[in-house]
């Protein structure tokens, strides 16, 4: 077990109640870990509930044993806890989830959209079906999320909410679906922090690189191997980003020192959306036939 423990005061999110899509691994857990860490309690759900009650028991005791092993006090503890199973892509399901979360836990202050997630897949072969899926899982499940929390408690209580996407500056080549619905969450959270400013809704994003987390890069199988093998040296860092230093933009987003922070987005990518990185071989043929006159050294 790591001896990580949270930068930011151990209280920094005492009484304060949060959900996060996805929490019962990768990405999710970390943030779900850390926000626990620092006092809320927090609800998490997705499809496999089992998944999320066995990342609650390591969690809860991860968290119990770093309060020991660094001299913080027990009762600052937060807990993570564990939402009815839910697909965010089922309206009812997620106004289901947000009703149990305010039930039960009487508020829903902070909400990290993290569920999500896309297959390997030219757009040439990709069905209509395969697009609808990954578009409402990403896009359509977060406004789903976001709209249930609004109405039955944010519109009346103000709250904070985190969107989790994916760095495509460059376009996401054989992820069109996933590239798309990306960027559609990014400006959905602009018109959000407008719409909803006048409730004391924040709500950010937060942009990830690539981060190693084992049940992301599962999904993929040899494409992910090869993909690692490709990309990995590309990255100006010549790393991942761990999902810690993901969690820990999303604390500071859905904490009061970034309270003059609304629809904005905060990229974790260790500088590679500015860095060439080779998504995808383009063969050396003529593509782009010229126009005017370009001297012989000036092409391959
Ligand atoms: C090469 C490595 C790239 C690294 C990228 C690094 C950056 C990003 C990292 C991450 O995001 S890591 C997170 C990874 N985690 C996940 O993706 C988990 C969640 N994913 C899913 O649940 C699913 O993949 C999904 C995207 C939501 C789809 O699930 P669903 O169960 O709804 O799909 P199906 O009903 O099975 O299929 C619907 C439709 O889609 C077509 N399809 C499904 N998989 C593929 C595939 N691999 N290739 C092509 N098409 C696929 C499927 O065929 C169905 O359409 P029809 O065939 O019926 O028309
Ligand atoms: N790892 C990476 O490099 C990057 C990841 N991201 C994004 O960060 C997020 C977390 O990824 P990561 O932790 O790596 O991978 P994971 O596969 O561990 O996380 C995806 C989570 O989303 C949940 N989920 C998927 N579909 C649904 C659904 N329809 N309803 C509810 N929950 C769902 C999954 O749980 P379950 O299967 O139980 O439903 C799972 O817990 C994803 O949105 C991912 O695309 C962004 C940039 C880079």
């Amino acid at each position: 077990m790591s001896s990580w423990q949270s930068v930011f005061h151990p209280t920094l999110f005492t009484n304060k109640v949060a959900l996060v899509t996805g929490g019962g691994s990768g990405i999710g857990r970390a943030i779900s870990k850390e926000l626990a860490s620092l006092g809320a309690t927090v609800v998490i759900a997705s499809r496999d509930r089992e998944k999320c009650l066995q990342a609650a028991r390591e969690i809860n005791d991860e968290i119990t044993l770093c309060c020991s092993r660094h001299g913080r006090k027990l009762e600052d503890r937060g807990r993570v806890v564990v939402g009815p199973s839910t697909s965010i892509r089922d309206e009812e399901e997620v106004q289901n989830l947000i009703h149990h979360t305010i039930e039960k836990y009487k508020s829903l202050n902070l909400l990290v959209n993290n569920a999500g997630g896309q297959f390997v897949c030219a757009a040439e072969e990709l069905s209509s079906k395969g697009f609808q899926a990954v578009v409402q899982t990403n896009l359509t499940g977060t406004f789903h999320v976001c709209r249930a929390a609004y109405e039955q408690y944010m519109r009346d209580h103000g709250g904070n909410i985190v969107n989790i996407t994916l760095g495509n500056r460059n376009g996401m080549p054989n992820m069109i679906h996933s590239g798309a619905a990306r960027a559609g969450i990014e400006n959905m959270t602009i018109t959000l922090s407008q719409e909803w400013m006048e409730s004391g809704v924040r709500i950010n994003c937060v942009r990830p690189g690539i981060v190693w987390t084992d049940s992301g890069f599962e999904n993929y199988g040899p494409a992910g191997d090869l993909f690692v093998e490709k990309i990995l040296p590309s990255l100006p860092a010549k790393r991942f980003a761990s999902p810690e230093e993901i969690s820990s933009a999303v604390c500071w987003l859905l904490s009061e020192g970034s309270s003059y922070v609304t629809g904005s987005v905060v990229s974790v990518d260790g500088g590679s959306a500015f860095h060439f990185l080779p998504l995808i071989d383009i063969e050396d043929t003529n593509h782009l036939p010229v126009y005017g006159v370009l001297p012989r050294k000036a092409k391959l």
